[in-house]
């Protein structure tokens, strides 16, 4: 039985494109519609044939859905439903993907009162985006958690369980709360450092240009990678989710700094035993079968 059977996705980039080809692939008898405000974007999305098809409003595009899913950055989140809230039907269900979820809990409550929102995060994603960077199996053995608030019909959360591990998706309920606070040490901090680093190393590259690209094979490599993710996606993130970054950010800057001393002070000690510590917790993710290799990173089995 199919969770839902016309669903609309507002935002055609990586991961609305990947749920909507995700659809096609595992539910092909679902109906997708599709809309975005960039109507370059749109015009790219027709001829990759994701979507059945492609409204110029966002209005139109929900008028007749079971569930509207948003993929648009979180600081668009509230927006973008206040444009379609007119037209939302009754029993729809609404979710999103956004990598933060109390605000855009918040900013959906305010635009569609009294509609069923299920806020879920997809954990699963790449540095690209755009409509032709999606994928069918993005989904595949990663995690997707649900927040739904205290008051949703569970009906509702079940259809939206159901509907991702349709998609392959390993389902976690959480509050949204802790769920910023999690995904704030394990995904925003990490972004936040890669950016911080690559421009750090690009502001010395004016005085030594050539060895910062030519030796840039190893770890600062990986970190260039994740630096080129989308700039108003992470600066909404970072604005959306402040509270728990800056948590993560002071207890980080303490453990720094508390490097910084060891090594000022000679304390090979110190060092050699926190990176014993952080060997075996990488160890530890491998022997469990969840990484063989950066871009698997995160994948359940
Ligand atoms: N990129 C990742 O790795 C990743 C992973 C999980 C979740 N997410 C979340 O998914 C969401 C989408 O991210 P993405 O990576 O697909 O970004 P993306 O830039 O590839 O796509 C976002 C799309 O939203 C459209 N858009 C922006 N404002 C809009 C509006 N008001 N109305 C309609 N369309 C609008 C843009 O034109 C763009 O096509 C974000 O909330 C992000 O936090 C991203
Ligand atoms: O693999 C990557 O490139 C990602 O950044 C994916 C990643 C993450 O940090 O794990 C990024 C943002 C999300 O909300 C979920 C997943």
């Amino acid at each position: 039985m199919l969770p839902f059977a016309r669903i609309t996705i507002i935002g055609l980039g990586l991961i609305g494109s990947s749920v909507a080809r995700a659809i096609k692939a595992n539910m092909p008898t679902v109906r997708v519609t599709g809309y975005d405000s960039d109507t370059g974007v749109r015009e790219r999305a027709r001829p990759l044939g994701f979507c059945d098809d492609i409204a110029g409003h966002a209005g139109t595009a929900v008028i007749d859905a079971d569930l509207v899913l948003l993929a648009v950055p979180v600081g668009a989140m509230g927006a973008v439903a206040a444009e379609f809230a007119a037209d939302l039907p009754a029993d729809a269900v609404v979710s999103d993907v956004g990598s933060c979820k109390q605000s855009v809990l918040s900013a959906l409550s305010a635009a569609l009162p009294g509609a069923v929102i299920i806020p879920a995060h997809p954990v699963a994603g790449t540095e690209k985006s755009g409509p032709e960077a999606g994928f069918a199996t993005l989904f595949q053995g990663r995690w997707c958690i649900l927040t739904p608030p205290a008051d949703a019909p569970s009906a509702a959360t079940e259809k939206l369980r159901i509907f991702w591990q349709r998609l392959g998706a390993d389902v976690e309920i959480m509050d949204a709360r802790h769920h910023d606070m999690v995904l704030a040490i394990t995904s925003h901090l990490p972004h936040l450092i890669a950016y911080t680093i690559v421009g750090t190393a690009d502001d010395l590259g004016e005085v030594t240009q050539s060895e910062v690209i030519k030796y840039s094979a190893g770890g600062f490599r990986d970190f260039t990678r994740i630096a080129a993710s989308d700039p108003v996606m992470w600066r909404d993130v970072f604005l959306s989710n402040k509270e728990a970054v800056l948590e993560m950010l002071q207890r980080f800057s303490e453990d720094l700094t508390a490097l910084q001393r060891a090594i000022r002070y000679d304390k090979g000690e110190d060092l050699e035993a926190l990176f014993t510590r952080t060997r075996d917790i990488r160890r530890s993710i491998v022997e469990q079968g969840q990484d063989d290799d950066a871009p698997d990173f995160g994948r359940k089995h």
